[in-house]
């Protein structure tokens, strides 16, 4: 891990393991376009225990008195699938893939956004959540927090409640937090991307 990268370990993971954690998210500068630094999550989720920790911390959220109370996890294609699937499993919820444009039947509600690299859209399917559902949307990384934002966004058209906001990385000074503000946001590392740049 590089010096200049400040890490901060949330939810019970502890700072060495953090740390671990941390090292196995691969930053690749210049992927897709300069000036981005691309952070591949990869090494991560080929690691068991390393999987099974976030997994686990993502867990620890939803947990407890102080816990999201949830009835259901939604992630973001494609990364969010990889985590919010497997905690939903460890939670004993159910899982609701926000799908990026063209891949679901109709009917579906559609909402686009630009995100760091790019632009997109994501698509749910209408009736797929039930009314009033306690929704925790999880996702790998929180950049500019254009995804998140429509997910959110995408999950109200839909009838559901966005409970809280979850992520494995924070890339702190995209305006991602700030763009979700009024919402909870709970990330499990954060790295300062001013200090990267
Ligand atoms: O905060 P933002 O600026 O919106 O960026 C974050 C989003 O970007 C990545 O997804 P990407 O669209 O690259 O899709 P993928 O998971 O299919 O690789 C990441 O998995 C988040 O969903
Ligand atoms: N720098 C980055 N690395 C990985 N995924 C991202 N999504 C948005 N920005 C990203």
């Amino acid at each position: 891990m590089s010096d200049d990268i400040s890490l901060v370990a949330l939810s019970g993971l502890g700072p060495d393991r953090a740390t671990e954690i941390r090292a196995l998210i691969r930053d690749v500068p210049g992927y897709p376009h300069d000036p981005i630094v691309f952070r591949d999550i990869t090494p991560l989720l080929a690691d068991g225990a390393a999987l099974r920790d976030v997994v686990e911390a993502f867990a620890r959220l939803c947990e407890g008195d102080d816990g999201h109370a949830i009835d259901i996890v939604a992630g973001m294609e494609a990364r969010g699938f990889l985590l919010g699937a497997p905690l939903a499993t460890r939670l004993g919820v159910g899982f609701v893939p926000l799908r990026k444009a063209g891949k679901l039947p109709p009917p579906v509600e559609r909402v686009d956004y630009d995100l760091e690299y790019g632009s997109a859209a994501i698509e749910l399917r209408t009736g797929t959540l039930p009314q009033g559902a306690r929704v925790l949307l999880v996702d790998d990384v929180l950049a500019t927090g254009g995804t998140a934002a429509a997910a959110a966004e995408l999950v109200e058209r839909c009838d559901g409640k966005v409970v809280a906001t979850a992520f494995l990385l924070e890339l702190d000074g995209l305006g991602g937090r700030e763009r979700l503000s009024g919402r909870v946001v709970e990330t499990l590392l954060r790295v300062d991307e001013r200090a990267s740049s």
